[in-house]
C-alpha cells in the first residue's frame, strides 16, 4: 500500500489506485450533511439519544501516526456506546482528530457546505457481533455497522480545559511515528456535550485507506469549543516529510441512494 496521505502526490484524489473503493464505493465518507431541500436529512422520531460509558482512561498510547493524532486506551478499557441508532453495545478503540490549516476548513463532515475548523472521532466497534471479536476482525467483516463513529466539529471559540491534556500533549508528539504514554487519567466524557440527542446518521466509511463500508456514522449537530491557541497546537504536528499536518480531511463524497437520518426537526 503506497504510503497514502494528504498531499498533491498521495492525497484522497490519488486513494482509488490502492483502494478502488474510493471511486467505486457507494456509502463512502464523509459526506455534505445536507439540511434542506430534496436529499436533506430527514427528521426520525424513533431516534434516541446516545448513551456513552466513559470512565477515565487510566492508560494510554497518544501517538502522532503521520496523518492523524491518535488517543488509544490499552486493551482493558471498559468504555462502551449504545443507543441512537444502535441496537447492539460497542466498544471504543481510540480517537483522533481532522484539521485544516486556517478556520475555514478542517472538517470531514460539511453541514450545507460549511466547513469547521476540525473534527473529532470516536471510534467503536461491534462488541456483540458472533462475527468478530476484536476492532482489526471488525474492521474486515463486510459487517455493514461493524464499527460506530461518533464525529463531533470543533469550532474556535474559549479554551476548552477538557482537551487541554490532549493539545497540551501535541508538542510531545511532533514527529511522526512519535507516541507518548498519556501521564494520568483522561476523562473523555467531559469533552463532549451534556446531551448527546441532536446528530445525523447515515451508513458510510472509513474516511482513509482501507475506506472500509463498515461505518454505522453519528456526526454531531452542536460543535465542541476550543481557542486559537488550541486550533494552532494541532496545525504544528509533523507529517513525517518535515511538513506539518496541514489538512488530513477527505472531501465530501457522493450519497448515492442513500438517506440521512436526523435526530432533530
Ligand atoms: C483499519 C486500519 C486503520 N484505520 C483505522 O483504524 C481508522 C479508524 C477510523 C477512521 S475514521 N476517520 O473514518 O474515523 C479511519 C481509519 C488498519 N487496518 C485494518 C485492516 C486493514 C486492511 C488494510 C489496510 C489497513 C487495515
Ligand atoms: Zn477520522
Amino acid at each position: 500500500m503506497a504510503p497514502w496521505g494528504y498531499s498533491k502526490e498521495n492525497g484522497p484524489a490519488t486513494w482509488h489506485k490502492d483502494c478502488p473503493i474510493a471511486n467505486t464505493g457507494v456509502r463512502q465518507s464523509p459526506i455534505d450533511l445536507i439540511t434542506t431541500g430534496q436529499t436533506c436529512a430527514k427528521y426520525d422520531s424513533n431516534l434516541k439519544p446516545v448513551i456513552v460509558s466513559y470512565p477515565a482512561f487510566s492508560e494510554a498510547t497518544f501517538l502522532n501516526n503521520g496523518h492523524s493524532v491518535q488517543f488509544q486506551p490499552s486493551a482493558g478499557n471498559l468504555s462502551e456506546l449504545s443507543g441512537g441508532p444502535l441496537t447492539k453495545k460497542y466498544k471504543f478503540e481510540q480517537f483522533h482528530f481532522h484539521w485544516g490549516n486556517n478556520d475555514s476548513e478542517g472538517s470531514e463532515h460539511r453541514v450545507n457546505g460549511k466547513m469547521y475548523p476540525a473534527e473529532l472521532h470516536l471510534v467503536h466497534w461491534n462488541s456483540e457481533s458472533p462475527n468478530f471479536s476484536s476492532f482489526q476482525e471488525a474492521v474486515g467483516s463486510n459487517d455493514p455497522h461493524a464499527l460506530c463513529v461518533l464525529g463531533f466539529f470543533l469550532k474556535v471559540g474559549a479554551e476548552n480545559a477538557s482537551l487541554k491534556p490532549i493539545t497540551d500533549l501535541l508538542s510531545k508528539v511532533k514527529n511522526a511515528g512519535s507516541s507518548v504514554s498519556f501521564p494520568g487519567k483522561f476523562d473523555l466524557k467531559a469533552v463532549l456535550p451534556e446531551t448527546l440527542t441532536d446528530y445525523y446518521t447515515y451508513d458510510g466509511s472509513l474516511t482513509t485507506p482501507p475506506l472500509a463500508e463498515c461505518v454505522k456514522w453519528i456526526v454531531f449537530k452542536e460543535p465542541i469549543e476550543v481557542s486559537t491557541a488550541q486550533m494552532e497546537a494541532f496545525r504544528a504536528v509533523d507529517d513525517g516529510h518535515g511538513k506539518p499536518i496541514t489538512g488530513n480531511y477527505r472531501p465530501p463524497c457522493p450519497l448515492h441512494t442513500r438517506t440521512v437520518a436526523a435526530s432533530f426537526k
